[in-house]
C-alpha cells in the first residue's frame, strides 16, 4: 500500500506541473425539476487522480449534480463530458469505468456480503485491460473495507455503518476511472473513516483514480480534497485548495505559548516568523506552542452567511476585502 499523502501535498504536486488528463468537463450545467431551478450554471472540469469535493447546505443541488455526471438524471441544459461521453449516452462498457456510491440504497437485504459483491464484480470483468484488472478480488476488497469477518453474512443483518462499506466496495469493485461518492463516510465510525481516507488515496496513487464526492464533514473534506467546490443556490459560490479557500478568508494565524507559566496570545500573518523570534528570545522556556490556521469550517460558514444574506456569488477575492 503506498504512503497515503493529504490533499495539500498532492494538490502542491499537481500544481507543480502534472498536466494531467482531464477526464470530466462540465460546462453551464442547469437542471430544472419542474418550475424549480435546482442548478443555474455549474462549470467543472477534473483531471485524472484529482480529489474534488462538493460542499454545500442541503438542498444546493449536491446529489442533483452527481447524478447528472453519473447519467442517472437527464440535464435540462448544458454540456456534459465524462470520459470522453455524454452521461446520457453512455453504453455499457463507459458505466463499467465509473463508480458510483449513491447516498442510500436498500435492497438486496437477502443476500450475502460477499456473494453481492462478486456478482456486481461480475459485471466489470469483460472491460478488464492488462492495465486495469477488473474487476478486485472479492476476498482483497472485503479486507480492504473491513468486512472480511460480514463475509457471509445477510446485508439486512449489517450495521449501518457496515452496509456503507458495503456501499462503498460495490463502488470501486471494477477498479473505476472515475468514482463518484454520495456522502461515503456517513455513519462511519472514526477508525471506518480513517481506514476509507486511507483507500481512497491509495486509489488516486495507485490507479489514478479521479473521485468527486459529496460530504458534511469539513475536516473530511479538507483532509481528502485537491479542490473543494461550495455549491449555494444552485452556483458555485468558491473553489480552491482548501489551503487557497483559508487563505481567501484571510484571517491571521493564533500563535499559543507559555513562558515562565503565563500563556501567550498573538494573531499574525507570518506564524513562521514570529515562532523564530520568540525563540531567539526565550529558546527553550518556551512550552505549550501552537499554531492555530483558519479551517475550511471557518470559509464554509463565511461564504454560506454570504449567500443566505442575498449575495449569492462572492469571490475569494471579496473575502479577502471582508477580513481584512
Ligand atoms: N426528484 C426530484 N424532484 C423534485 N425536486 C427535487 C428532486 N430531487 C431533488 N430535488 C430538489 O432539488 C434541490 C437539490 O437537491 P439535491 O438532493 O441535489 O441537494 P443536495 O445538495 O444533495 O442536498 P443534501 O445535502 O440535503 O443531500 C432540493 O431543493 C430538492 O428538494
Amino acid at each position: 500500500m503506498g504512503v497515503p499523502t493529504t490533499g495539500t501535498v498532492r494538490a502542491e504536486a499537481l500544481a507543480a506541473g502534472v498536466d494531467a488528463e482531464i477526464v470530466l468537463r462540465v460546462e453551464d450545467l442547469r437542471m430544472n425539476y419542474g418550475r424549480k431551478e435546482v442548478l443555474k450554471g455549474i462549470d467543472l472540469t477534473a483531471r485524472r487522480g484529482e480529489i474534488i469535493t462538493l460542499l454545500g447546505p442541503n438542498g444546493a443541488g449536491k446529489t442533483t449534480t452527481l447524478e447528472v455526471l453519473e447519467g442517472f438524471r437527464r440535464r435540462s441544459s448544458g454540456k456534459v463530458d465524462v470520459l470522453g461521453s455524454d452521461p446520457e449516452h453512455g453504453d455499457e462498457a463507459w458505466r463499467a469505468r465509473l463508480g458510483v456510491v449513491l447516498q442510500s440504497w436498500r435492497d438486496h437485504g437477502a443476500w450475502k456480503v460477499r456473494d453481492l459483491l462478486h456478482h456486481f464484480g461480475r459485471f466489470h470483468a469483460p472491460y478488464s485491460t492488462p492495465d486495469r484488472l477488473r474487476p478486485y478480488d472479492t476476498d482483497t476488497l472485503l479486507a480492504l473495507v473491513g468486512l472480511t469477518e460480514h463475509a457471509g453474512q445477510r446485508i439486512k443483518h449489517l450495521s449501518g455503518g457496515q452496509r456503507r462499506r458495503l456501499d462503498v466496495a460495490i463502488g470501486v469493485v471494477g477498479r473505476p476511472e472515475i468514482l463518484f461518492l454520495d456522502e461515503p463516510t456517513a455513519g462511519f465510525d472514526p477508525k471506518a473513516r480513517q481506514a476509507f481516507h486511507d483507500l481512497l488515496f491509495r486509489l488516486v496513487d495507485e490507479e489514478d483514480t479521479t473521485i468527486l464526492l459529496t460530504t458534511h464533514d469539513l475536516d473530511e473534506a479538507a483532509k481528502l480534497s485537491d479542490r473543494v467546490l461550495l455549491l449555494a443556490g444552485g452556483r458555485i459560490v468558491t473553489e480552491g485548495s482548501p489551503d487557497e479557500l483559508a487563505a481567501s478568508v484571510a484571517g491571521d494565524s493564533e500563535v499559543t505559548w507559555t513562558v515562565d507559566g503565563r500563556r501567550h496570545v498573538h494573531g499574525t500573518a507570518a506564524p513562521a516568523r514570529h515562532i523564530a523570534e520568540l525563540y531567539a528570545v526565550h529558546g527553550d522556556g518556551i512550552t505549550d506552542l501552537k499554531v492555530t490556521r483558519t479551517s475550511l469550517e471557518d470559509v464554509y460558514m463565511t461564504m454560506v452567511r454570504r449567500y443566505e444574506s442575498g449575495d449569492a456569488e462572492v469571490a475569494p477575492a471579496d473575502l479577502d476585502e471582508e477580513n481584512r
